[in-house]
Formats: structure tokens, C-alpha cells, sequence
């Protein structure tokens, strides 16, 4: 299948590059053929489609969540995170069986498609369902059964064999859209030796670790208490960073923790919705930028967001650090479009296959509609997809080629099939 885009503004993404007035995308099946000017002869495509008005980007990459809470949206809102997971989440994640976690992961997969999101990472349990949706609604993710260490040792040995049994079954299903991470869930809910069981499967398996890390002050302080030692350090002793490594949140770090992921190549997820809806507070993001680091976006969980916005996370990012530090240039908005992109992309471990519109990379896009009354006048594109665009402006969104949404309906995923039965799974554990 050979499809022309044409006319449209395209952000490449691509480091430096500035967005392509008036220009043209070619796909030949599941990759890019061409990105730049419209060219004279278009015989030979099965489709040429006119994008006059329209920008062309990759997909976002949302590097952290938990799909199918969304289901508890909205059920425990306005606590901080120790009482919010303790008290009122993980009560109602024990109730959870395969039904909640199809339905609430489908859900959110259908919020995310409808949001611009080509590609997700996904960290729960019951993961042969998430990987079932994926499947099914065509989207790209990275998949992994976390582990909470908080039980029996005959538990904690089957949590990281289904893990493994995952995460070796999965890797490179659904045609190579779905790749799989070892999960362990935390430095406070796993002990020692259980992360450096995952580990040691990690490197086995020849997989990247993911992990929640400094999301709290009381969780660093808890770390100190217990280990001697906070989370970084803890986890770098653990051989954590010794491989590819994606951690969540690292909203509490000092310079010399700053500079041990940098020097480590670790990778950072930042969440800034969730981090500010918990009160957990504000990662040091400018400072990871001047250390190195390409901090990309997360959403977390939608109980803790309360959506998946990935354009909500980019125009956070964009504004949050510049309030903090009192810096209007502490995350520009080329910046931070890049942090929902490429730096997603390359948080994921899969920047030789998407985050940026070249030749021969997947073809992972999407289109905005840039006819609205809040994006004119058209001064600057990347501006307006930061500081003024909404998801609702997202008309068109491909997978490998493959349209998942055109003109903002739908095409692999029955929208009422889901919201039916994502309630009827809500109702079924409902106190
Ligand atoms: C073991 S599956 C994942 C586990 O993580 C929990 N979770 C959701 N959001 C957060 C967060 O912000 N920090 C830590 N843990 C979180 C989720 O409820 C599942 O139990
Ligand atoms: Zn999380």
C-alpha cells in the first residue's frame, strides 16, 4: 500500500529541524518512504490525500501508565500517594481479575488513539489482556507485568515467573509492535533481593528494566531508614542502571543523583500531571536537560491524571518549570514537543523505529487540525501545538502505516462496546 500525504506542515521532530511549510509524506506499507516538498508526479500512489491545514508529527510516546485503572477514575481523588495506594487503590486492584483489566485497558487505548498517542508503556498485572487490546486496536506499546514485593515469598516467586513467562511471550508480538520491559514496581515495595532477581531475568532476557523511583519525599526518606541509602544510589548498587533502564517520576533528586543517571544513561519518565494532582511535587527537569538527560513524558495511571492527555503532559512540562524557576526558558516548547516524541521514543528503547518522520523509520504519525480559532494566526506551529492546541484537535492517527483514527472516529476499536463494558466491569467490583 503506497499512500502520499500532501500539503501539510510536518514536524520531522528531528533534532534542530524547524516544521516543513507546504510539504508532502510518503508511506510505503508500514514505514516512511519520503518526507519534503510536494512532488510534481503523484501516479503510482493507491492514495493521495490533501492535508492543506493540517500538521503532520510521530505519534506521542506516553512512557508510563497503568491502563486499566481507568476504571478507579475518579474513585479516590485529592489524597497523597501512600494513603491513595494503601487505603483506597490497591484494595480495589485485589478485586481486579482479566475483565477489568480488558475493559479498563480498552478504554484507555481508545482514550489514548483519540488523544495522539501511537505508542504506550503499560505496567500492571493480567497482562495477557492489555497485550490482547494492543493487538486488537492496532496501537504500538511496551508492556510489563509489574511486581509488588509485599507478600509471601511463594508469591513473590510466582509475581516474577509470570513476568518473565510475559515478558518472553510477548516481546515482539502483535508484528512487532509490542515490546516487553522487567517490571519491578518499587525500591519501597520490593526488597533488595527481589529487584536484583529482576535483574538478573532482565539481563537474562536481554530486556530493559522499568521501575517507580523517587516519586515522594517520604518515600526517599523511607529508603535512607530502611537501606542506608536513597533510591538512586540503592538501585545503582542493585545493578539496576548497569543496563538499559526506564525509571518513573524522579521527582526528588539531588545534583549528585542528577548526575549518576546521566552518567548511567538512564532514562526518566516524567509525569507531571500525576506528580501534581498527589502533591508529590516537581522533577528537576531543567536541571536534568543541562546534565544531559532527554527526560520523555508519561500520564501515569488515569486514576492518578485524571486522563491521558499527552498534549495536557507536553503543555505541563512547558509550563510548570517555567513557574518554578521563574524561567520562561526553562523548557521551550520545541523542547517539550520533543519530550512527548523523540525523547519518548528513546525513553522506550525504540528511536531506531519511531519518535521522528524519516525514511525508513515505522510509519507511527498523526494529524492536527490547525483550522481552529485558537491556532491562528499560524506564527509558529510548534507553539501553538504546545500552548494551544487540545486533543480534540487530533483528526488522524497511523500505526505502521495503518489508520486507527480518521477524521477522530475510530476504525479499529467499537467505542460503545467499550464504554458498556468497562462499566459493567466497574459494577462487577464495586464496594
Ligand atoms: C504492580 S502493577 C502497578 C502498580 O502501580 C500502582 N501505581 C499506580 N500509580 C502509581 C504511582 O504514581 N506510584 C506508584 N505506584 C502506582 C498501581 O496501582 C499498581 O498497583
Ligand atoms: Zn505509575
Amino acid at each position: 500500500m503506497k499512500r502520499l500525504f500532501v500539503h501539510a506542515t510536518i514536524l520531522t521532530m528531528k533534532e534542530g529541524e524547524k516544521p516543513l511549510a507546504d510539504a508532502a509524506l510518503a508511506v510505503e506499507d508500514d514505514r516512511i518512504a519520503y518526507v519534503g516538498p510536494v512532488p510534481s508526479e503523484t501516479d503510482g500512489y493507491d492514495e493521495v490525500v490533501n492535508m492543506a491545514g493540517r500538521a503532520i508529527l510521530p505519534g506521542f510516546v506516553n512512557t508510563h501508565g497503568h491502563a486499566a485503572m481507568s476504571l478507579l477514575r475518579g474513585y479516590a481523588d485529592d489524597d497523597p500517594l501512600k494513603t491513595w495506594l494503601e487505603e483506597k487503590i490497591w484494595p480495589m486492584e485485589a478485586r481486579f481479575g482479566p475483565e477489568q483489566v480488558r475493559w479498563g485497558s480498552a478504554l484507555s487505548v481508545l482514550e489514548m488513539i483519540k488523544g495522539g498517542t501511537t505508542c504506550f508503556l503499560d505496567m500492571y498485572d493480567h497482562m495477557d489482556q492489555v497485550g490482547q487490546v494492543v493487538e486488537e486496536a492496532g496501537i504500538r506499546a511496551v508492556l510489563c507485568r509489574g511486581a509488588i514485593g509485599l507478600c509471601s515469598e511463594e508469591e513473590r516467586r510466582a509475581k516474577l515467573e509470570e513476568a518473565v513467562r510475559f515478558a518472553r511471550e510477548w516481546n515482539g508480538a502483535a508484528q512487532g509492535r509490542i515490546t516487553t520491559m522487567m517490571a519491578p514496581h518499587a525500591p519501597y515495595t520490593c526488597p533488595p533481593d527481589y529487584i536484583a532477581r529482576f535483574v538478573d531475568k532482565a539481563r537474562e532476557l536481554g530486556l530493559p528494566l522499568h521501575t517507580h523511583m523517587s516519586e515522594t519525599e517520604a518515600e526517599v526518606r523511607q529508603n535512607v531508614e530502611q537501606y542506608g541509602l536513597r533510591p538512586v544510589e540503592h538501585l545503582r548498587r542493585l545493578g539496576v542502571f548497569d543496563g538499559p533502564a526506564l525509571v518513573a517520576h524522579a521527582v526528588h533528586l539531588t545534583p549528585e543523583e542528577i548526575a549518576i543517571l546521566a552518567e548511567c544513561g538512564v532514562k526518566v519518565s516524567h509525569n507531571p500531571g500525576s506528580n501534581l494532582k498527589l502533591g508529590s511535587g516537581i522533577a528537576p527537569i531543567p536541571q536534568m536537560l543541562e546534565a544531559g538527560i532527554r527526560p520523555a513524558l508519561g500520564t501515569d495511571g488515569p486514576a492518578s491524571n485524571n486522563n491521558l492527555d499527552m498534549l495536557e503532559e507536553i503543555r505541563l512540562a512547558a509550563l510548570i518549570h517555567k513557574g518554578v524557576h521563574r524561567d520562561p526558558q526553562a523548557v521551550p516548547a520545541p523542547v517539550a514537543l520533543r519530550m512527548g516524541t523523540l525523547y519518548g521514543a528513546e525513553a522506550l528503547f525504540l528511536e531506531d523505529r519511531i519518535g521522528t518522520l524519516e525514511p525508513g523509520k515505522k510509519a507511527d504519525f498523526i494529524t492536527i487540525d490547525l483550522t481552529g480559532p485558537h491556532m491562528q494566526p499560524l506564527h509558529d506551529v510548534e507553539s501553538h501545538l504546545v500552548y494551544s492546541a487540545s486533543r480534540d484537535d487530533v483528526l488522524d492517527v497511523y500505526v505502521d502505516g495503518r489508520p486507527l483514527l480518521r477524521n477522530r472516529q475510530c476504525l479499529t476499536l467499537d467505542e460503545e462496546k467499550i464504554r458498556y463494558h468497562a462499566q459493567k466491569a466497574f459494577d462487577a467490583i464495586r464496594p
